[in-house]
């Protein structure tokens, strides 16, 4: 056990312990409690958990950098268990071409093609789930199957292997945090599915037209190095499947448990983007990522010194009294916009748009057919070192 170097409160415990990826609201209202910085000596980490320092780190790209890589491993100490991202994991200037070249590929005009397909798909699928009957398990039948079906063809993926990406997916964000049971769990195929990864990676792979196709244009137009463009796509790859499928499963049961939440929806269905957003805010499906101080800096009234790993809690921030009025309520009246659930700043998520589309065309789909929905039976979570996720959200829907 290390102690802090400037007086802050210490909270023994460990985030990434089974019992507290079950339920972590008793740590997050502890942490912001303590004070706007703790100290977990389990890790050797300082901790934020108050929407105002969480906000303050992640908007100070250059005291508190993402270039040592954004979970517990210090990249200026440890290999990474993978090349580094150009993107999540670099600073400026490095960080700066790559993010405009997908920020112009996931902008909102990229998407809008998109729109019309993915409204189609989202219909059809709604169309065939009910079809089937009126109990179904949201998890498996709608979150994991709607992004499976219109992400990898958006990216220009082979039909062949699109089953390794939620795996790849679930073990890269599991590597954010301690090498625990949840990491050792994945090791076994990590080679394979990174060698399916990199393969799909490659430009004579991917189909001519697509999120792939267009970065390795950019390549082409000089916009970044070419050997840049297999790596921006491996971000792809990484991050856009396990976040929408964890996503959606959080709106779906955030609407199962507040069935008048789902009457809002149906009256309004403009609602089903602000929707999206609450749900994010409210669950935060991605919940922490870490940063690396470059100098000493304060938070609060605490000094951090050079070269600690400070833990965000993304989750605690979406929740905190001090900025939201009954936060623990899923309430499609609030306004959630400036929640930290997509980042904020610099490397705030260039794919959500992506994501907000995917989810509006679902719950637009369902709101149009179903009259209300509830659990039908215990939903059982799904745990992983970052993301909040469920596995299975068991549902009962009455008809339109
Ligand atoms: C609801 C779904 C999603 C959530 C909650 C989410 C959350 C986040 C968060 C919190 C960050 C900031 C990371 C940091 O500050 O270190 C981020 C960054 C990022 N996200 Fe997402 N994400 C989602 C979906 C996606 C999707 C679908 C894609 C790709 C299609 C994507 C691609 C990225 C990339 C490339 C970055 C790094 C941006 C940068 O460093 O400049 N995300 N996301
Ligand atoms: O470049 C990568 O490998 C990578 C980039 C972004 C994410 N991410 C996290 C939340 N939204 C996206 C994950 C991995």
């Amino acid at each position: 056990m290390t102690t802090p170097t400037t007086p802050c409160p210490v909270i023994v415990g460990d985030p990434f312990d089974g019992a507290v990826l079950e339920d972590p609201l008793p740590l997050h209202a502890e942490l912001r409690d303590a004070g706007p910085v703790a100290f977990l000596p389990e890790y050797d980490v300082y901790a934020v958990a108050r929407y105002e320092q969480v906000r303050a780190a992640l908007t100070d790209w250059q005291r508190l950098q993402s270039a040592a890589g954004v979970g517990l491993a210090n990249f200026h100490t440890e290999k990474p268990w993978r090349r580094p991202s150009l993107l999540l994991e670099a600073d400026p200037p490095h960080h700066d071409a790559p993010r405009r070249v997908l920020s112009k590929v996931l902008g909102p005009r990229a998407l809008r093609r998109l729109r019309e397909q993915w409204v189609a798909d989202a219909d059809e699928l709604v169309d065939q789930v009910l079809a089937r009957g009126t109990r179904f398990d949201g998890a498996v039948e709608l979150s994991r199957a709607f992004p499976l079906r219109v992400f990898p063809d958006a990216v220009g993926l082979p039909v062949a292997g699109r089953e390794n990406l939620l795996p790849y997916g679930d073990h890269a964000f599991n590597a954010f945090g301690p090498n625990n049971a949840l990491v050792a769990k994945g090791a076994p195929r990590v080679k394979e599915l990174s060698d399916w990864v990199g393969e799909q990676c490659r430009r004579e792979v991917l189909a001519s037209e697509g999120f792939g196709a267009e970065i390795w244009a950019a390549a082409d137009r000089g916009d970044i190095l070419p050997e840049q463009a297999p790596l921006i796509v491996r971000s792809l790859l990484t991050a856009g499947v396990d976040t929408t499928v964890h996503a959606i499963s959080a709106v779906l049961h955030a609407f199962a448990t507040h069935p008048d939440q789902w009457a809002r929806l149906r009256d309004d269905p403009g609602l089903a983007r602000v929707a999206f957003d609450e749900a994010v805010r409210w669950e935060s499906p991605v919940q922490t990522f870490f940063r690396t101080t470059t100098t000493q800096v304060a938070l609060g009234d605490v000094q951090i010194p050079q070269g600690h790993k400070v833990l965000m809690f993304l989750a605690a921030a979406n929740r905190d009294p001090r900025r939201w009025d009954d936060p623990d309520d899923f309430d499609l009246s609030r306004d959630p916009s400036g929640h930290v659930g997509f980042g904020m700043g610099l490397h705030q998520c260039v794919g959500q748009h992506v994501a907000r589309l995917e989810s509006e065309v679902l719950l637009t789909a369902l709101a149009r057919r179903i009259e209300s929905v509830e659990l039908d039976g215990a939903p059982v979570r799904h745990h992983n070192n970052t993301l909040r996720a469920w596995e299975s959200v068991p549902l009962r829907v009455r008809l339109a």
